[in-house]
Parts: structure tokens; C-alpha cells; sequence
């Protein structure tokens, strides 16, 4: 089931603008993930979705699922799956009996047979691997468990849609991982269109087909987490989807001076401002022709694939964060204390601030 909102935006009381009019486009069998910060309008557009909440009626905005429009249609009526992040699950009912809720309080004439609910609900049970579980109450289950059958139940209706508000938010970093992976899998065996809200970057990029990126009631750009990795259309994606090191400092005659330090760049003269990612920053124990950026370790993390480096120096406001090699660590005896300089290999700059239209003046060194 597609789904198309065209001029969506919502107002809670006369100045309190949750979304700004929004157009957007998802394709049958897609998922879709909401990015954004706290306030930005993910829920909100979410809950206009199901139905659980009215758009503005100025401008008319118009909500298709499919070729039908449901801009008006009840959320009961609208054959959407949902889950939350609080596990809302009936407490007195055993896990079985939480899946097979939705199909046995069904109008006699849709509702299936009891041996097809049986089937049904087993069916669920074995997908999320917890037909061990199904006399279990959810008070004797795990959160993660938990959520699992939030799952099954929200899918023993069959829905073609299915609208998740930060399901897995009040897990644990590992449950939520496993989490991802079940829904992933869900998703692609089932065959339905769903769009989650998170502000979790990682779970967003891991996965989503799509991630919508919002800020202030607007999506800001939306795209594969790729192209907004590779390719973001403004400073807020750039700077949400990742650490960023600053350099701000005046050019004159193609050199960047900031304190004493210096950076060759093929700008015009005046003030400007570098953004780089931690791994597009090298680390040595000299400065290049091009680049004298000394800088002090302030701390070490080398856990994981890569070794975090925080770096300080007099000329910059907010310390650095370099990403190395455990070789790179082990040659250069990173440690805290030591001096050395840094190295960008890249770096990216914006001419404006904040416009979702505004595509990025990319700019490259080295
Ligand atoms: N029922 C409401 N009444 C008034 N204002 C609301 C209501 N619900 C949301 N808002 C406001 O609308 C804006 C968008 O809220 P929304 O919950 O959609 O953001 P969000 O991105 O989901 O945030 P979070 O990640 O914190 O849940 C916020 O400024 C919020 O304060």
C-alpha cells in the first residue's frame, strides 16, 4: 500500500505549529524511518497518518492510501498496525490471547474462524519465536520479548500499513539491535509499508529503505541513507547525521587562518566556516604544506573498530573528535597529553544555514 500526504500540516492552537505544510511520498512495500530531534514534528506526523489525529483544514491537505483517500476516514477504518513505545499490552491476557485479540473482537462476518485464528496467532508466535512463550503473561517477559509480541499483535490483522512511534525507545542497545532485525525481517516476509519515528540516527540509517529527515515541522530532505550520508541537502542533515568538527576562521589569499592555526583552501577571501567528519580528519606528528593544525589528545577511546580521539588546541572553541586505525593509535602512541597535529582530508562547507530547497555547496580539499 502506498502512501501520499499532499499539504499536511498541523497547528496545536492558533501559533503553536507542530508541521508546516508537507508533502510526502511512500512507495508500496517501503520502510520508512522519521528522524529527527525531540519537538520536530516525527509524532505528530505519524499520529495524521493513522488518523489519530486531524490535519489543519486550511490549507486542505489530502492523505491517500492507495488510490483510496483517507483524509477523512476513522482510524478503525483505516487498516494500520500499530506499535509503541510502551508495550501497551492487555496485562491480564496471556501472550496468545494479546495476538489474538484484534481478530476475535472482529464483526462476526469478518472475522475468521476460530481454528484460522488458532493458525493465525501460531503463525505470528513462530515468526517472532515465541510460541514457547504464548501462556506466559507479559508481566513474566523481557521488554524486548515484550515488544515482540507488540508485534505479532499488531500484525494478526494483517495490515498493510504498519506505523511504529519509537518501538524499541525503552530498550536496551543490544534488545534494540535483535529488535531491528526482527522488524526488518517482518517487514520484507510480509510485505507491508511501514514508517517509524526514532531519534536514533543509527537505527534510523541500519533500517530504513528511506529515512524523512525533520526539523521545526518540515522534512528537511529525504532519501536513502546513503545519498544523506554521501549527499546532504543542508547543514541541519549534515550536522544531525553524524559528529562534525568546526573550523571557522578568515580567508585571505587561499589560506584559512584561525589563531596560529593554517589551512590551504581554494576559497575567496573573508570569513568561513569547515565542517569535517572524525574519519576525514588524519592524525600526524608533523604539519603538511598544506594543513598546521596542532592540536592536544584530551582522551582516548579505543573500543571498537575504529580508536575516538578527542583533540583540543587555544584556537578552537569546541574540542575535536578524530576517528584512526588501532595501527594509526599504536605508531603515533596516542595517549592523553600527547601533541600532534591533524590532517583533514575533506571537508564540506554550507552556504546557508538551515533551507530544506538549498542543495550544499560541496566543497573538497585534497
Ligand atoms: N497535543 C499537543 N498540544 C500542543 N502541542 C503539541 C501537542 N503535541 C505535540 N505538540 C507540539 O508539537 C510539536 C511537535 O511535536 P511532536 O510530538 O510531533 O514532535 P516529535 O518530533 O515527535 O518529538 P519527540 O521526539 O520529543 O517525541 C512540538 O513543539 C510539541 O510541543
Amino acid at each position: 500500500m502506498s502512501i501520499r500526504l499532499e499539504n499536511i500540516a498541523k497547528h496545536y492552537g492558533p501559533s503553536a505549529r507542530a508541521l508546516s505544510p508537507i508533502d510526502l511520498e511512500i512507495g508500496e512495500g517501503e520502510l520508512i524511518g522519521l528522524l529527527g530531534p525531540s519537538g520536530s514534528g516525527k509524532t505528530t506526523l505519524l499520529r495524521i497518518m493513522a488518523g489519530l489525529e486531524a490535519p489543519d483544514r486550511a490549507p486542505a491537505g489530502r492523505i491517500q492510501f492507495g488510490e483510496r483517500d483517507v483524509t477523512r476516514v476513522h482510524v478503525r477504518d483505516r487498516r494500520i498496525g500499530f506499535v509503541f513505545q510502551h508495550y501497551a499490552l492487555f496485562r491480564h491476557m496471556s501472550v496468545y490471547d494479546n495476538v489474538a485479540f484484534g481478530l476475535t473482537v472482529l464483526p462476526r462476518r469478518e472475522r475468521p474462524s476460530s481454528g484460522e485464528i488458532r493458525a493465525r496467532v501460531h503463525r505470528l508466535l513462530e515468526m517472532v519465536q515465541l510460541e514457547q512463550l504464548a501462556n506466559r503473561y507479559p508481566a513474566q517477559l523481557s521488554g524486548g520479548q515484550q515488544q515482540r509480541v507488540s508485534l505479532a499483535r499488531a500484525l494478526a490483522l494483517r495490515p498493510e500499513v504498519l506505523l511504529l512511534d519509537e518501538p524499541f525507545g525503552a530498550l536496551d542497545a543490544k534488545v534494540r539491535q535483535e529488535l531491528r532485525r526482527w522488524l526488518r525481517h517482518l517487514h520484507d516476509e510480509l510485505g507491508f509499508t511501514s514508517v517509524f519515528v526514532t531519534h536514533d540516527q543509527e537505527e534510523a540509517l541500519e533500517l530504513s529503505d528511506r529515512v524523512a529527515v525533520m526539523s521545526n515541522g518540515r522534512i528537511e530532505q529525504i532519501d536513502t541513507p546513503e545519498a544523506l550520508y554521501r549527499a546532504p541537502a543542508n547543514r541541519f542533515v549534515f550536522e544531525f547525521l553524524g559528529d562534525v568538527n568546526h573550523l571557522e576562521g578568515e580567508v585571505r589569499q587561499g589560506v584559512l587562518t584561525c589563531g596560529e592555526a593554517r589551512l590551504a583552501v581554494d576559497l575567496p577571501d573573508g570569513a568561513a566556516e569547515l565542517l569535517m567528519r572524525p574519519h576525514e580528519l588524519a592524525l600526524a606528528t608533523a604539519p603538511s604544506t598544506e594543513a598546521h593544525l596542532p592540536m592536544t589528545v584530551t582522551a582516548v577511546s579505543p573500543v571498537g573498530a575504529e580508536v575516538r580521539v578527542e583533540l583540543a588546541a587555544d584556537w578552537l572553541a569546541e574540542p575535536w573528535l578524530a576517528t584512526v586505525r588501532h595501527a594509526d593509535f599504536e605508531h603515533l602512541a596516542l595517549a592523553r597529553g600527547k601533541r600532534l597535529f591533524a590532517l583533514p582530508r575533506r571537508w564540506h562547507r554550507f552556504d546557508d544555514g538551515a533551507r530544506p530547497a538549498a542543495r550544499p555547496r560541496l566543497a573538497t580539499a585534497g
